[in-house]
């Protein structure tokens, strides 16, 4: 099942730069892991904010509700998901 996810990234002003570093950077070992098993095959920042649009492809609703909740960030983002179905119009590959 694909999903589109956009998340919204609000870090608080107050936290502190190492702090800061030690959760950016599990946030980027963790979405690395998932780009490798091909659950997260697309993951794109949107000019000009710090938000990003992503790509999941995972099993289930539940599937992805884990994998969102077990990011570093969570805490620290919106995110809005929207679920994808096969457009009746598109060339098969
Ligand atoms: O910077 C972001 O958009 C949040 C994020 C998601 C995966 C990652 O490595 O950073």
């Amino acid at each position: 099942m694909l999903f589109h996810v956009r998340m919204d990234v609000r870090l608080p002003s107050d936290m502190g730069p190492s702090v800061r570093a030690d959760i950016v950077a599990r946030e980027k070992a963790y979405s690395q892991k998932l780009q490798r098993e091909g659950k997260w095959p697309h993951l794109w920042r949107i000019v000009g904010e710090y938000s990003n649009i992503s790509i999941f492809d995972v099993e289930s609703n539940d599937e992805l509700h884990e994998l969102l909740s077990g990011l570093p960030l969570f805490p620290y983002m919106d995110i809005r998901v929207m679920a994808l179905a096969t457009h009746p119009s598109k060339v098969q590959d």
